[in-house]
């Protein structure tokens, strides 16, 4: 059995080949940019106005005559002699003739003449062409990770598709004879499953797109050839279950006759003690723990860090931060601990319904406070290490 720590250095020294992709601009976002984005255009292309009112072209005293109109969207330029001037509006291309552009809260207009009683400067309430960005520089650098506003600064550049990289083809492999669908009547014996659709929602929140769950009896046969379909077609495979040592357990023996090479099995912790990460050439293998919290514990702290990594995300695990605890604790065993918890401000509550087969204070947890393997009692105020779960 290894520690926490030599798990968690196994992780984050796995080497793997990203992979990159083009994607529709609007199905990037919380993608990383796998090449630097290069500006097709100068933003904003032309002069545009900043405001409302009138352009003009500067002379010794303030009074113009106004001698045209230039909505937004017209590309006409009337040529200003100076002591001219012409009406416009936000956004409008400013004449190339005008040298600034004074609000209309600012202007007396009387028919065609306007006056003005504060001073005039020039290049007052102008946009310059470039003035955000200029054509052929580089608008993204590569690893900048996409949010609603990269997205709408790169369709102010006019750009439609980026290169990214892309999330790993993922396979959820749930075995376990006594497992029901949700919706079919259970009998005696059996329970509904559920880690297959926990762990389909917490890829989708890593943006993972390919998706394939499987199911198998808990049959060695069955669970061999299910596990090497899944390796084939897959980057990454989560296996549910059958990964401790009953009569039942068939996953281990399965990956390795499948010459799957063991990083590690078993960690020093709770839940999710059984835990198997594994690989061949092209595929990432993790047997998680079946007790439904054990697994999804498993997956925030050793496979979240590596699809994020693949992702090309830097911040690759959870975030750390430590809180004041609320109340005295002790743990039981040697192991280290994950504890379902809430914060609130700066402190956190370990919750009470820590089992692994529980999720009901998992449920209604916002972090996991890590307690390690050497540290057995804790006073309240003390502070523990708090892992803040994804929303
Ligand atoms: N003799 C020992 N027994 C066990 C040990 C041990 O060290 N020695 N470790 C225990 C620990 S810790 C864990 S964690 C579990 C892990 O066992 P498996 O990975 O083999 O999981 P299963 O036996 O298949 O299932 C465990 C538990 O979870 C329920 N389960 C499984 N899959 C699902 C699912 N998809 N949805 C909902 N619930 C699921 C299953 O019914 C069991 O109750 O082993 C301990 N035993
Ligand atoms: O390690 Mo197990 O996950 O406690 O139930």
């Amino acid at each position: 059995m290894i520690s926490v720590t030599e798990a968690l250095s196994i992780v984050s020294n796995v080497t793997y080949t990203p992979k990159k992709a083009t994607v529709l601009l609007k199905n990037a976002d919380g993608f990383v940019l796998s090449d630097d984005v290069v500006s097709p255009i100068n933003m904003p292309p032309f002069r545009q106005s900043a405001m409302d009112g009138y352009a003009l072209s500067l002379h010794n005293n303030n009074s113009y005559e106004i001698i045209g109109e230039v909505p937004a969207g017209s590309n006409i330029n009337y040529s200003l002699s100076p002591g001219q001037g012409v009406r416009i509006f936000t956004g409008a291309r400013v004449p190339n003739d005008a040298e600034t552009v004074i609000m209309q809260e600012k202007v007396h207009r009387s028919g065609n003449h306007i006056s003005i009683e504060d001073q005039v400067l020039s290049n007052s309430n102008i946009r310059p062409t470039g003035e955000q960005i200029k054509e052929g520089e580089v608008a993204l650098k590569k690893g900048t990770q996409l949010t609603p506003a990269g997205i709408g600064y790169l369709a102010g550049l006019g750009i439609t598709e980026v290169q990214v990289f892309t999330s790993p083809s993922i396979a959820i492999i749930t075995t376990g004879n006594e497992l029901v669908t949700p919706g079919l009547p259970l009998q005696e014996g059996q329970i509904y499953e559920s880690n297959s659709v926990q762990l389909e929602v917490a890829l989708k929140r890593l943006n993972v797109k390919k998706i394939q769950n499987y199911t198998v009896q808990d049959d060695y046969e069955s669970t061999k050839n299910t596990v090497k379909e899944a390796i084939t077609n897959h980057e990454i495979v989560l296996i549910s279950g059958g990964i401790s040592v009953g009569d039942y357990d068939f996953v281990k023996d399965v990956l390795a006759e499948l010459q799957i090479v063991e990083l590690f099995y078993k960690i020093k912790q709770k839940p999710g003690k059984p835990l198997f990460f594994g690989r061949n050439s092209d595929t990432l293998v993790y047997a998680l723990p079946g007790n439904p919290a054990s697994s999804l514990t498993c997956f925030y702290i050793y496979v979240l860090p590596t699809i994020r990594k693949i992702m090309g995300i830097t911040s690759e695990g959870l975030k750390r931060t430590t809180k004041a605890i609320t109340k005295d604790f002790s743990k039981k065993g040697d192991r280290a601990q994950f504890l379902k918890a809430k914060v609130s401000g700066k402190t956190v509550e370990i919750l009470e319904g820590q089992s692994s087969a529980m999720l009901l204070t998992y449920a209604i947890a916002n972090a996991l406070v890590y307690i390690p393997e050497n540290m057995n009692t804790i006073s309240k105020g003390d502070l523990v290490e708090t892992i803040i779960l994804p929303k």
